[in-house]
């Protein structure tokens, strides 16, 4: 089992997502910006490591939004999401094919990496009053 984690931005009601690169697992598939947990990291600090890597962006990890495992035919991933905010920079499209911003009811109409769906019941829930 490999941790992974996710970052949820949300900026004017809508939520970025990236577009997984071709030749990468799960090449096509939208995700919430996030990679693998290293070894000596806390989760949050892995966290800003991969934007700062796959963006160009600092972000700052707000609170954990959801987790779940999630098996695939090839690797089991527990997955951690958190609610995440740019706090310097422009995003960069460093390792992704496209990035966009979507409305969260629209987010079930996306192509999303399967772990990922959980997440949008938990995002809508967190949001509901918000
Ligand atoms: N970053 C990210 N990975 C996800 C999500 N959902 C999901 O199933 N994954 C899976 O989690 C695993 C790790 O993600 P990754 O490939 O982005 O990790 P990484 O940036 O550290 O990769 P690297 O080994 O190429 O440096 C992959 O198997 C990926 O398919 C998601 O929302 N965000």
């Amino acid at each position: 089992m490999i941790q992974v984690v996710a970052g949820i931005i949300i900026e004017n009601k809508t939520v970025f997502i990236a577009k997984r690169k071709k030749g990468n697992v799960l090449e096509g598939y939208w995700e919430f910006p996030g990679g693998k947990h290293e070894i000596g990291e806390t989760l949050e600090a892995s966290l800003i490591r991969e934007f700062e890597e796959e963006f160009n962006v600092e972000i700052e990890v707000l609170e954990k939004l959801h987790d779940n495992i999630h098996h695939y035919p090839q690797i089991s991933i527990h997955l951690h999401s958190f609610i995440c905010k740019k706090i310097k920079g422009e995003f960069q499209l460093l390792d992704h094919d496209e990035v966009q911003w979507v409305n969260i009811e629209e987010l079930e109409n996306i192509l999303l990496a399967p772990a990922d769906i959980p997440i949008i019941e938990a995002l809508k829930k967190a949001t509901l009053n918000k």
